[in-house]
């Protein structure tokens, strides 16, 4: 399949639901499970350390040290089947990515709040790669002065999600909880550190 465009003001989206097919997604979700570290990352909200409801590892290169919500994450190593899809990535993408943030939403509950993927490290106009795989979840963006500007999107298994240009300098992004039972979702969101 192909990269899409979607239309929206001040963002730039493309949109592949198909980027894998649903064999090899498969293929992946279940190496990924086992393979990866899973943990519960903590960020720092109003001075207090809170659990993020889902699990996450921060993937990399050496180097690619990230600071989130006032926490420091050392990455963790490539696991090998993540790495014919960051050559993929590139290939189609141009430019490599030296870096990874994978989620592990067990079921409904777990979710991501809105955010938008704009720290420093990442320049200011950051090419973000979203692969899911698993669950059909729903993902929501919302302009930051104009939040009638929105657009909500399922994201299914072997999708993927190419935000770049002012998107995250303009919009905010989430994963809401859902009350329909769903099951295991994973989701990786392939970018570009400057190296310090
Ligand atoms: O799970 C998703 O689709 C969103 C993940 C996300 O926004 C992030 O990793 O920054
Ligand atoms: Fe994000």
């Amino acid at each position: 399949m192909a990269l899409i465009p979607l239309p929206l003001d001040d963002a730039a989206l493309a949109f592949d639901p198909h980027w894998l097919a649903p064999d090899e997604a498969d293929a992946l979700r279940q190496a990924l499970h086992v393979r990866i570290a899973w943990e519960v990352h903590s960020i720092r909200l109003f001075g207090r350390e809170v659990a993020s409801p889902r699990l996450s590892c921060w993937i990399g290169d050496p180097g690619t040290a990230y600071r989130y919500s006032g926490v420091v994450f050392e990455p963790r190593p490539w696991p090998a089947a993540l790495q014919p899809v960051r050559e993929r990535l590139a290939q189609a993408l141009g430019g490599d990515f030296n870096s990874v943030l994978a989620n592990r939403y067990r079921d409904g509950r777990d979710a991501m709040g809105w955010h938008s993927d704009d720290e420093p490290e990442l320049g200011p106009a950051p090419v973000i790669a979203s692969l899911s795989l698993g669950a059909t979840r729903r993902f929501a963006l919302k302009h930051r002065q104009r939040p009638e500007q929105r657009l909500t999107l399922d994201l299914p298994n072997g999708s993927l999600l190419v935000m770049s240009g002012p998107t995250q300098r303009c919009y905010r992004h989430a994963l809401p909880r859902t009350a329909r039972p769903v099951g295991e979702r994973l989701n990786l969101t392939f970018r570009r550190l400057q190296p310090r």
